[in-house]
């Protein structure tokens, strides 16, 4: 008898931002792993939906000062930071959740910010913000894992940047870069993509493409740790 397809139970924090798309994402890409798991999408809004069963977290774009505030008046910094150190989960940051998850910050509003500090880098927010506020830009992929992906066979990776932070420094070896860019040809190329361990982080929105890579790239990272 075939063996049973996998349910994966899968977190989107849905303070604000593009959480609506990350589900369609998920579910589609969902459908394109070959081991057909049976996707459980829960919405975390409260301390209390931060259980250990989810598997996966993923961390939307938005405004990071906002998401900050509003885990700390809502006592989620804690349970979140516990949940994302333990080894079987794993979590996602997009954009304004890149931000959240890293553990130095530039241009952050005064006052107003403070971070989960999990990944080992220097994330500057609003990076791109001084040039354009929003643009898009093929990115070249370089990891096998999402080169060889059976549904996306492009070299480039579309990517959408919305006011969008950059990673200036990665202060650890187990940081494994998967994006980079430059703004211009003078520019130093900086990364907007990186896994470090059970944590991934990209800078710009692949939930508002149509390239599920990174989407299913996630879900193998939680298939693997389960
Ligand atoms: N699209 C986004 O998530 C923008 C992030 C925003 N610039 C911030 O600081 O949080």
């Amino acid at each position: 008898m075939a063996e049973s397809s996998p349910t994966l139970i899968i977190g989107v924090m849905a303070v604000q931002g593009a959480f609506l798309e990350h589900q369609v994402a998920l579910k589609g890409a969902a459908e394109q792993i070959s081991q057909r798991p049976k996707l459980v999408v829960r919405e975390v809004r409260h301390a209390a939906d931060i259980t250990s069963d989810i598997q996966g977290l993923i961390i939307p774009g938005g405004e990071s000062t906002t998401m900050s505030l509003f885990l700390r008046r809502n006592n989620m910094e804690k349970p979140l930071e516990e949940w994302i150190g333990q080894k079987n989960h794993v979590t996602w940051g997009t954009c304004a959740g890149m931000i959240l998850l890293s553990k130095q910050l530039e241009h952050q509003k005064e006052g107003g910010q403070s971070s989960l500090g999990v990944t080992d880098t220097l994330v500057s927010r609003n990076y791109f913000g001084r040039q354009v506020d929003s643009f898009e830009a093929d990115l070249a992929i370089t990891n096998p894992e999402l080169l060889n992906d059976p549904h996306q066979k492009k070299e480039y990776s579309r990517g959408v940047f919305i006011r969008a932070p950059a990673v200036l420094e990665v202060n650890d070896p187990s940081v494994e870069v998967l994006a980079a860019m430059r703004l211009s040809e003078k520019d130093a190329p900086v990364v907007v993509a990186f896994r470090q361990g059970n944590v991934l982080s990209t800078a710009f929105h692949p939930e508002l493409t149509e390239d599920l890579r990174w989407h299913r790239y996630f879900l193998n990272m939680v298939l693997s740790c389960s």
